[in-house]
């Protein structure tokens, strides 16, 4: 196909609110952007509010953005995850000539990607899986970009995706990741953490309201002022802000007027099934899909409120000291699921072979991610003094942040407990911490059960081997089956 006409540097379908931002960000970095959405008001709309911006040329169809676009072309599409995706692809790589670059800047299952990069290679396509986080203000003004692909699509891609990235401290949070899936591995991993990042915060919340008695605005006061310590990042700013904000129609406070169901659109899901399959741990994220599910069970959180409906035990304690414990277990559970989600960024990466760089991947999620933090910082620095860490929770300043925080923890979660408050992620991040540190674990009991009903063997403490024990036999009588 020629495209004699071309003059704009990328092109972009799907101008909905991630796209119609990323597109206005990369027009307003000067560089020339073809864009096109199914629907093509959108597309017209865009260009008559905010054309005089930068460079755009409006398409009408695909034919019309490839065409725009100079070779070898890259074209972003940034519509809806999975079926969408596919449909639009298969419209896009006809139309497209070998070499060009296609750019999947949705949220995108990694295997999704795997998958669609094989088929593009075939045909001489680069296929490139590009998370993006930041949500539609991220977008527009600088977002944090997990890049999976080739050498050199990065190379090509470069110079657009990281003039648009947010910046900190003069690094774009921006990277190649790895190749083909990393790029959204990474971003399944970076959501899943923010589900946990969201469930403890409104784990704190609970708490300082049911328990210690606090308002919504009340709450926010305790937020806010925890955004100006070590907890600083976008989602406990954004918290204040939230439970300060009041319904216009009621006059409510506005968290009183939200449904209590929350929804997810599949990403947490996602992390969570991928670490099984890895055998990773990440408690944390687990409850917090989980906590998810449980509120939108609606009919059965009615049967159980009218069967077991009870007023909790009232926990006394002195408000000023919760909220600094509750502040603790934050920190403490926060560090929790950080590290288990950067232990299944590292098997995923070993396991699917790619070279991922974990001090990277924190320093990009410094800046424009919806879990951006201050604490991203000192999990950057931890992976530079030690690129191969065991676990984040042994390095001197994590360790020192949960050996500080343990007892109000524990605290915290008592008084949950007495208060029938549910506190699943700060519970089951006490838990792991407990787990790991534990002398002797049960574990012990589980391998003898195992071998007892059905012979699966175990190992001792004090001999090199396998063994099984004949259960049913006078004497039981132990046998080493492998060396
Ligand atoms: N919203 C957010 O905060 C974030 C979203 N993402 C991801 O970015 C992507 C875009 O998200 P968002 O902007 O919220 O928009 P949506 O996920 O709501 O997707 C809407 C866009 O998809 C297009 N679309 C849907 N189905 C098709 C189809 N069959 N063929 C062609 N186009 C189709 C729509 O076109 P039309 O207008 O014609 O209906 C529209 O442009 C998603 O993959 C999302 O997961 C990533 C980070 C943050
Ligand atoms: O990717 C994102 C932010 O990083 C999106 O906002 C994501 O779609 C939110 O996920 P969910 O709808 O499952 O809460």
């Amino acid at each position: 196909m020629g495209n004699d006409d071309a003059r704009a540097t990328i092109g972009l379908t799907g101008l909905a609110t991630m796209g119609r931002n990323l597109a206005r960000n990369i027009a307003r970095n000067g560089h020339t952007i073809a864009v096109h959405n199914r629907t093509t008001s959108k597309m017209t709309a865009l260009i008559d509010e905010f054309g005089d911006e930068g460079d755009f040329v409006g398409c009408e169809s695909l034919e019309d953005l490839v065409a725009a676009v100079e070779r070898p072309r890259a074209i972003v599409i940034m519509v809806k995850a999975g079926e969408a995706t596919d449909a639009v692809v298969d419209e896009l790589v006809p139309l497209l000539d070998e070499g060009d670059i296609v750019v999947d800047a949705g949220n995108a299952h990694y295997r999704d990607t795997l998958r669609r990069q094989e088929a593009l290679e075939e045909k001489g396509l680069h296929f490139v899986g590009m998370g993006v986080s930041g949500g539609e203000e991220g977008a527009l003004n600088g977002p944090s970009i997990m890049v999976g692909g080739s050498d050199h699509a990065y190379e090509v891609l470069q110079p657009v995706v990281e003039s648009i990235a947010a910046d900190v401290d003069g690094t774009p949070c921006c990277a190649h990741i790895g190749h083909d899936g990393a790029g959204h591995f990474v971003k399944m991993v970076h959501n899943g953490i923010e589900y946990a990042d969201m469930q403890l915060i409104a784990e704190s919340y609970d708490l300082l309201r049911s328990v210690a008695g606090m308002t919504p605005a009340e709450v926010a006061d305790v937020f806010e002022e925890w955004n100006g310590g070590d907890l600083e990042s976008f989602l406990i700013e954004m918290t204040a802000d939230v439970l300060r904000h009041t319904d216009a129609e009621t006059g409510e406070p506005f968290v009183d007027v939200v449904r209590d169901a929350a929804e997810q659109k599949g990403t947490g899901r996602w992390t969570v099934q991928d670490a099984l399959d890895l055998g990773v741990p990440i408690t944390g994220i687990a409850e917090a899909t989980f906590a998810r599910s449980l509120s939108g069970h609606t009919e059965q959180r009615a049967a159980a409120r009218e069967m077991f409906s009870t007023t909790p035990e009232e926990v006394d304690v002195d408000r000023d000291s919760f909220v600094d414990q509750v502040r603790a277990a934050l920190y403490a559970s926060k560090v929790v699921a950080y590290a288990q989600g950067f232990d299944q960024i590292a098997a995923g990466a070993e396991e699917r072979g790619w070279d991922i760089d974990l001090g990277e991947v924190a320093t990009i999620w410094r800046g424009g991610c919806i879990i951006r933090a201050q604490f991203l910082d000192r999990i950057r620095e931890a992976y530079a003094d030690e690129p191969d860490l065991t676990t984040l929770l042994t390095t001197p300043y994590f360790a020192e942040a949960v050996t500080d925080g343990v007892d109000a923890w524990r605290e915290v979660i008592v008084a949950a407990v007495r208060g029938g408050v549910p506190t699943p992620a700060f519970s089951s991040s006490l838990a792991y911490f407990d787990g790991l540190r534990r002398d002797r674990l049960p574990a012990a009991l589980i391998q003898a059960l195992r071998d007892d009903f059905g012979a699966h063997t175990y190992e001792r403490v004090d001999r090199e081997g396998t063994f099984h024990t004949r259960w049913a036999e006078e004497g039981r009588p132990e046998e080493q089956v492998s060396d």
